[in-house]
């Protein structure tokens, strides 16, 4: 029998499935089964160390291509023989020297593009990369410009509609967006028109028949994505126009929502391809705030335009400070404390914060007003004039906040907003990106504060599981909110494929203000093997835990079947939900869902490296920051405010074993 076993043991090691297969016998079956766990644990294991060097590869694969685009770009300094490219196709369209020239303001339209930039659009000089974009369009180059929001991306296309004949077909996603420039147009009457579902048959009739002629008004001709879909007259318009020379641009606003991949993906934008296809002799400008260079790729694939220039200007707005606070569970101390922010550091001071739906714009602002606040609520189910009028009133200073849902989004173009602040975390850091980028659009100082709370991971989870990358984007948010040791800026630098130093932050964000020497790592090994144990249970009786039943079971809460012979925490609330945001990052736990007709419910389950933690050597640690430790200031704020709030600040571990080293990592 032992001789068997040992064979049998050896034989296992070799080819642990097969063998399992053939056992057959009570004695022989028990230890198999046994030796089957403990090669299963073995794999395991190494699958977690070879995760953990691909994610350090992972890593030096994102500092290489820094560093390659670092030298890339100093080879173009040198000289234009060096390379051939600057599309996201990763195939030089011009060098950078060759891009340069297009800055200059000797071109044949350049005299009636500054009368035209002072004279009807008001503005003193151009931005940094507007003339560059002007000047490529005007000389009929295909080109994506991604510039941040608010930086003046329309000004591209408008102003060139303005230097050259026919006209200019801009697509937009939104009806809202498009009326707000037509507003904006009209206001330095400059003759545009606007066609979508529901413009008359007279006004479309007329807009048709002005596209084929030469003595139109229209400048400006915006269109919905879907009207191109759907509509075949307005292509053979457009095909009529073509011919006659009289369709000069495509402007496509928003490009990102091309792609499947970027943050706001729309279908009827897939079928623009057809453009390109129809008229390929027309210059194609696609402007967006937030794409990275793979959503870009895919947008190029889209629309059918083979290597365009991209002019990326840096995401980076330098008047922002970006800050994450903890989420109190008590909504009115929550409230309170989001209420003093405004009737203090931001006295009479204009603002958005943002909430995570209709519900909760209608709550919030109701509450921000019984605190003497004059709030709005703003959201996709509001009667269009209520919207509007929102709008106007915030837009002329008479309103302080709108509380609002991501309806409040594209096209909101109030230069002095002070603070965007958070109330729920976006879904994803471009959402984050572009909501908080509506403040500080004068350059002047401006703050961006998102509240991070536990329990609000879980609902926008359920709200985005069907979205493709749904839930690895709210994670990848999560991630930039949990950490207490990555500069927020870089972060989204890498997210975004920015080249990105630490000193370029110029400390405008609570990481970077807050001191190093503070942080701390904390072992939290024991603590994440309590979670599994308890996860284990409840596997065991085939039942699933939502994070809330997890937290008290393990704080040795609710029914006693859950927490049967597993250990209770010491840690307080919000350590403890720190140990399970760390663990779902990580991939020691994962999400898993129920669908009713209607909610969609949500459990956290054991992760695929969850068996790691059965092994002695392996640990896993996280950077804390102990509470009331910091002390950072805003720029905005002026008299130095204290951010020291012990209540907003991260989670600490007071009696918990800490290591030296400053840095969120695992360790085996
Ligand atoms: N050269 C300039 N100088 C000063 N202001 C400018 C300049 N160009 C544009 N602006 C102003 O900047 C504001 C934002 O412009 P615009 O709406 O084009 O931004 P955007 O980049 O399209 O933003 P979003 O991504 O939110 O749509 C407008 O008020 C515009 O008048």
């Amino acid at each position: 029998m032992k001789i068997m076993t040992l064979g049998f043991v050896a034989l296992l090691r070799e080819t642990p499935i097969r063998c399992a297969l053939m056992i057959s016998g009570g004695v022989s079956f028990s230890v198999g089964n046994h030796n089957v766990r403990a090669e299963l644990l073995q794999v395991e294991e190494e699958l977690g160390r070879l995760e953990e060097q691909i994610s350090s590869l992972l890593q030096r694969q994102e500092e290489l291509e820094s560093v390659r685009q670092a030298l890339q770009s100093q080879l173009e300094e040198q000289g234009p023989a060096s390379s051939s490219s600057s599309s996201s196709q990763g195939v030089l369209a011009l060098t950078k020297q060759e891009l340069e020239c297009y800055d200059r303001p000797d071109f044949p339209w350049s005299d009636e593009a500054q009368r035209h930039l002072v004279d009807t659009f008001r503005l003193r000089e151009f931005r940094p990369l507007q003339l560059r974009a002007v000047n490529l369009t005007m000389s009929s180059k295909d080109l994506f410009l991604v510039m941040p929001t608010g930086r003046g991306k329309s000004l591209c296309y408008q102003l060139p509609a303005l230097c050259s004949t026919g006209f200019t077909l801009v697509v937009s996603p939104l009806v809202s967006l498009m009326e707000d420039q037509m507003m904006f147009l009209r206001s330095l009457e400059i003759p545009a028109a606007l066609l979508n579902a529901s413009s008359s048959k007279e006004h479309a009739k007329t807009v048709m028949v002005a596209m084929t002629d030469a003595k139109s008004p229209f400048r400006l001709i915006y269109v919905t994505p879907e009207k191109i879909a759907k509509s075949k007259l307005l292509m053979s318009r457009l095909d009529k126009a073509y011919k006659a020379q009289l369709l000069r641009r495509v402007a496509v606003d928003e490009v990102h929502c091309c792609s499947q991949w970027g943050h706001d993906f729309r279908p009827d934008y897939k079928l623009l391809g057809i453009l390109k296809r129809q008229f390929p002799l027309v210059p194609l400008l696609g402007l967006t705030a937030t794409a990275t260079s793979s959503v870009l790729l895919d947008c190029e694939k889209i629309l059918n335009v083979t290597r365009p220039v991209t002019l990326t200007a840096s995401f980076n707005r330098t008047n922002l400070y970006y800050e994450v606070r903890c989420k109190d569970s008590d909504s009115e101390v929550f409230l309170n404390h989001i209420a003093d922010l405004i009737q203090q550091k931001y006295h009479q001071q204009s603002g958005i914060v943002y909430v995570f739906s209709q519900k909760d714009a209608e709550c919030v602002s109701e509450q921000l007003q019984q605190r003497h606040i004059e709030a709005h609520p703003y959201h996709a189910h509001m009667d269009p004039q209520d919207k509007t009028r929102v709008h106007r009133r915030w837009t002329e200073g008479r309103v302080q906040v709108v509380v609002a849902t991501v309806a409040f989004g594209m096209g909101i173009d109030k230069s002095n907003v002070r603070f965007v602040i958070h109330h729920t975390i976006s879904k994803s850091i471009e959402n984050y990106y572009q909501e908080s980028g509506r403040a500080g659009r004068d350059d002047q100082p401006a703050d961006c504060i998102v509240f991070y709370g536990f329990a609000d991971i879980f609902r926008i989870s359920t709200m985005v599981v069907m979205e493709t990358m749904g839930q690895q984007k709210l994670l990848q948010m999560v991630d930039y909110c949990h950490r207490v040791d990555r500069c927020r800026r870089s972060l989204m630098a890498v997210h975004f494929g920015e080249v990105w130093e630490e000193q370029d932050c110029g400390r405008m964000c609570d990481v970077c203000r807050g001191r190093k020497e503070e942080l701390s790592e904390v072992d939290i090994t024991e603590h994440a093997q309590q979670v599994v144990q308890i996860l284990e249970l409840a596997v065991s009786q085939d039942e699933r835990l939502t994070p809330l039943k997890l937290l008290e079971a393990w704080s040795g809460k609710g029914p006693a079947k859950h927490r049967k012979g597993t250990a209770s925490t010491t840690l307080r609330r919000r350590e403890a939900e720190g140990v399970l945001v760390r663990m779902l990052l990580q991939g020691y736990l994962r999400e898993d869902f129920s669908f009713t007709p209607y909610t969609t419910h949500f459990y956290l389950r054991l992760g695929r490296k969850a068996p790691l933690l059965k092994s002695a050597s392996h640990r896993l640690s996280m950077s804390m920051r102990p509470e009331g430790a910091t002390a950072v200031t805003s720029p905005s704020g002026g008299d130095q405010e204290k951010r020291a709030e012990s209540k907003s600040k991260g989670p600490s571990f007071e009696d918990g074993p800490k290591t030296k080293k400053a840095k969120t990592r695992e360790t085996q």
